[in-house]
């Protein structure tokens, strides 16, 4: 048997235990596993940012986004809100607030409160603090489509942290101006400062700050790989957690759901662009067969440029129909993947969650596809990608808060822990920690 059965409709079938170790792993790899030649474009971008501010901004804008900010300005200004929303559909404004709606509920659910304490030892009153971040930048990509519900994804925690006056940064259209959908989302999430920038330049202007963008703390949101080279490059300059690369799926399918909507939900992901990766897992020979027959039929049903990035995704490397001998190869495929977005098709998917480890959104159940999580259900759908789903969560409140460990300790609570701080101070050979809680405590008269 040969390691890539030969392509139904050019969707490629992976058969987990005829391939190799090597092939195997390979099927593992992100586009953002190899950063190089990004991170040696974004290199003079960031430096040229750093030097020379705006007039950068203007000039890469110019180069990549063909935009005249000269005359269009870097900041969106207070017409060109007022004209987006004229421009914009009232559905789509409509929309934009349901699904804010929902993102904002989530987000305030996951919000901890301002402050725990919990008493630790008698008269030893123990907890946290938390407080929102001074400043934050937020990032909406525009290349291969445009993303105001990233701008409501990436927005709305930070609004809901309480940080004073988060920006948004976006590239601009061949117009000079800021999609539409993207300012009238971020008003509703509740920013008005949204800047033109794109790639590498918009984490280089939050880094540095330039003559109209304000320098911030932390820069947050997904992008092309040029951002996430740019993250990489600014670590140390800018705070980044979520290392949100080209989107990335896997669809778990027991047979159980039929093979149409297995294929409705494979395509979602794969045609955002040729460099994302979709996978349909199962151990089900027959539906594996009938999704790849399934595929072409609705490739036809896409816009033309939309197909050829999901047609390239699942006849590529990155991609197709891996076909395991077991539940329990699949599951194990799933967690060494560790996906950005995992649903599992099933009648019964709660029976199959508890086995998977690694994946930063899971969703149950033939009606929870991944566009409507991608959009409107609340949870933020600005994830860990490249396996990163291992050992990171998805964006949210937290990423926009510090918490502060606290402590109060009465002379009750003073008494029963002192004696044991001195110990660890005398093996440490601390003579100040030990003295501060000695009887020379006592005789300065601050014990009490
Ligand atoms: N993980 C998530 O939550 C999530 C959500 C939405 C989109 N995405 C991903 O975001 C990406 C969006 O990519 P996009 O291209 O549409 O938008 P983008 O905003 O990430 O990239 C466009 C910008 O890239 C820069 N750029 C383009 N060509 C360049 C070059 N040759 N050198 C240097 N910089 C260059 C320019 O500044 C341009 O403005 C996709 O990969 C998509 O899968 C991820
Ligand atoms: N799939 C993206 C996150 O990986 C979110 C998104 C926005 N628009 C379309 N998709
Ligand atoms: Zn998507």
């Amino acid at each position: 048997m040969t390691e890539l059965t030969p392509p139904a409709g050019d969707i490629v079938l992976h058969e987990l235990s005829a391939m190799s170790q090597k092939r195997r792993s390979a099927l593992l790899t992100r586009t953002e596993d190899d950063l190089d030649r990004f991170i040696e474009g974004a290199a003079p971008i960031v430096e040229a940012v750093r030097l020379n501010g705006d007039d950068a901004i203007k000039h890469y804008a110019t180069a990549f986004d063909d935009a005249d900010l000269e005359k269009h300005g870097i900041a969106a200004s207070a017409s060109e809100f007022d004209a987006a929303f004229d421009a914009l559909e009232p559905d789509m404004i409509r929309t934009i607030e349901y699904a804010a709606d929902n993102i904002r509920r989530f987000h305030e659910a996951q919000r901890p409160e301002a402050m725990w304490l919990k008493e630790m030892q008698p008269g030893v009153l123990v907890g946290e603090r938390f407080t929102p971040i001074d400043s934050a930048a937020v990032y909406t990509p525009r290349g291969k489509g445009s993303f105001p519900s990233v701008t409501l994804m990436t927005a709305i925690p930070a609004v809901v942290a309480g940080v004073p006056t988060p920006i948004v940064l976006t590239p601009p259209g061949p117009n000079g101006k800021v999609d539409a959908a993207t300012l009238v989302a971020a008003r509703i999430a509740g920013v008005d400062r949204v800047y033109k920038a794109g790639g590498a330049v918009a984490v280089a202007a939050a880094a540095f700050g330039t003559q109209t963008v304000p320098r911030c703390l932390k820069f947050e949101g997904p992008g092309s790989p040029w951002i996430v080279a740019a993250k990489r490059l600014l670590q140390g300059q800018i705070a980044s957690r979520v290392p949100a690369g080209p989107s990335e799926s896997i669809v778990l399918a027991d047979g159980t759901v039929e093979a149409g909507t297995v294929a409705l939900d494979l395509l979602i992901e794969a045609e955002h662009g040729a460099d994302s990766s979709a996978f349909l897992v199962t151990w089900s020979r027959d539906l594996a067969e009938s999704v790849r027959q399934k595929i072409p039929h609705f490739l036809k049903m896409m816009d033309a440029r939309r197909a050829g990035f999901a047609k390239s995704v699942l006849s590529g490397a990155q991609g197709g129909v891996v076909l395991t001998d077991s539940p329990q190869q699949a599951y194990e495929f799933v967690n060494a993947y560790a996906p950005e977005h995992l649903q599992i098709l099933s009648e019964t998917p709660f029976d199959h969650m508890p086995h998977i480890r690694n994946a930063a959104e899971i969703l149950l159940g033939r009606h929870a596809p991944g566009s409507i999580a991608n959009y409107v259900m609340g949870p933020n759908a600005v994830l860990p990608t490249a396996g990163a789903a291992r050992y990171a969560s998805p964006l949210g409140v937290h990423d926009f808060l510090k918490s502060a460990s606290i402590g109060h300790v009465t002379a009750e609570g003073y008494s029963s822990m002192a004696p044991y701080t001195k110990r660890f101070a005398e093996y440490e050979g601390f003579d100040a920690h030990a003295n501060a809680v000695s009887e020379l405590r006592q005789t300065a008269g601050l014990a009490n």
